[in-house]
C-alpha cells in the first residue's frame, strides 16, 4: 500500500499580474482517493488544477504529483497523469474511432480502441463524426482520452458540465469505477451534488483560499441543521423554546407562520428531542414538523457569503 500522498499542495500561491488567484492553499490527496475542489466563480480552482497538471509554475509554495514537481519534471509526470479538459477541442470531421486512434499515437502504452470506448459506453458511436455527438457524449469522449494511458492520477475539470441528469449519473458511475480501480482523482465541479456523490474528501475555495475541507460529513457538521414546523395557533412567539441555545426564527409564509430553528451546537437529534419533549409536556401539536441535516449547498452558500463579508 502506498503511504505517500498522490498529490501534495503546500502553501501554493499563483498570481496573474497583481491579482493573487491562489493565495497560499494546502491540501493532500491520498493514493486511490477522489478529492473535489469546489468554489465560487474565479475562486482559483482551474489555476490550482493547471499548476498540478504542470502547465504553470508555482509562484510560491510546493506542489507534488506522485512525489515529483509536475512543472520541472513534466516529462516524468505527464505519462502517469490523465487530464480531462473543460473543452477538448476535437476535430469535428473525425469519427470517434479516428479521434481515439489519433490520440493513441501520442500515448505510451495506450488502451485498445474497444476498451477505451467501452470504458465510457461509446462503443455504439465509434463511427459517428465528433460534431454529431451530443454535448454529454463529447464530454465522455474527453474522458476516454484522459483515461487512454491508464493514468495513476486523473484530473477532471468540471467533467459533467452541460450534461442532462441521466448522462451525469452515467458519468459518475464511470468515475466511481475508475476510482475503484485504484486511480487517484482530483475533480473540480460547480455541482455540489456531484461532490456529495463522488468525493471522499473535498475543499471549498473562495477568492484563492480554502475556507473549509474534509469529508462531506465533516464539512457540513455543525453548520445549520434545521428543524421546522407551523406555529400552533394557540401559541405566541414568546412561548417557543430555545433549542440547544438556538432561538426560533419565525416568518409568515403564504398566510401561515413558519417556525425554523438552525441548530449548530447540540446537533439535530438532541434538538429534536428537546422540542418533542417540550411539545409533549404542553400537549402542543407540531404540524408540518420536519428536520434535516445541513446540506453541502447550505455550507457552500454560507462560506461564500461569510467570506465575502
Ligand atoms: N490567464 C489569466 N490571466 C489573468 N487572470 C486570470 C487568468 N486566469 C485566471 N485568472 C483570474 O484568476 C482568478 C482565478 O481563476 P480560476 O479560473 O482559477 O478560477 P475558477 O475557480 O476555476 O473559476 P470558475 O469556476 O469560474 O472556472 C479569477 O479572478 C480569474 O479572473
Amino acid at each position: 500500500m502506498e503511504t505517500n500522498p498522490a498529490i501534495r499542495v503546500e502553501r501554493l500561491r499563483r498570481r496573474y499580474g497583481d491579482h493573487e488567484a491562489v493565495a497560499g492553499i494546502s491540501f493532500e490527496v491520498a493514493a486511490g482517493e477522489l478529492f473535489a475542489l469546489l468554489g465560487t466563480n474565479g475562486a482559483g480552482k482551474t489555476t490550482t488544477l493547471e499548476t498540478l497538471e504542470g502547465h504553470r509554475p508555482v509562484h510560491d509554495g510546493t506542489v507534488r504529483v506522485l512525489g515529483r514537481d509536475p512543472y520541472a519534471e513534466r516529462r516524468a509526470v505527464r505519462p502517469q497523469i490523465g487530464i480531462m479538459l473543460q473543452d477538448g477541442g476535437f476535430f469535428g470531421d473525425l469519427t470517434v474511432a479516428e479521434t481515439v486512434a489519433h490520440w493513441r499515437g501520442f500515448t505510451p502504452r495506450p488502451r485498445d480502441l474497444g476498451e477505451a470506448l467501452a470504458l465510457v459506453a461509446l462503443e455504439e458511436r465509434a463511427d459517428v463524426r465528433v460534431r454529431q455527438l451530443s454535448g454529454g457524449q463529447k464530454r465522455r469522449l474527453d474522458l476516454a482520452l484522459a483515461l487512454l494511458g491508464r493514468p495513476r492520477v486523473l484530473f477532471l475539470d468540471e467533467p459533467t458540465t452541460g450534461m442532462d441528469p441521466e448522462a451525469r449519473h452515467a458519468t459518475w458511475r464511470i468515475v466511481r469505477d475508475v476510482v475503484e480501480d485504484g486511480t487517484t482523482v482530483l475533480l473540480t465541479t460547480h455541482y455540489l451534488e456531484e461532490a456529495e456523490h463522488l468525493a471522499d474528501r473535498l475543499a471549498i475555495m473562495h477568492r484563492g483560499r480554502i475556507e473549509r475541507s474534509g469529508t462531506v460529513a465533516e464539512v457540513v457538521a455543525g453548520h445549520g441543521d434545521r428543524i421546522g414546523f407551523r406555529m400552533p395557533e394557540r401559541l405566541r412567539v414568546a412561548d417557543l423554546p430555545a433549542l440547544g441555545g438556538a432561538a426560533a426564527d419565525v416568518a409568515v409564509e403564504g398566510g401561515r407562520t413558519a417556525v425554523t430553528y438552525t441548530v449548530a451546537g447540540t446537533g439535530l437529534q438532541a434538538g429534536l428531542y428537546e422540542l418533542l419533549r417540550w411539545a409533549d409536556e404542553r400537549r402542543v401539536r407540531l404540524d408540518g414538523l420536519h428536520a434535516r441535516s445541513a446540506s453541502l449547498e447550505d455550507v457552500f452558500l454560507r462560506t461564500a457569503e461569510g467570506a465575502a463579508r
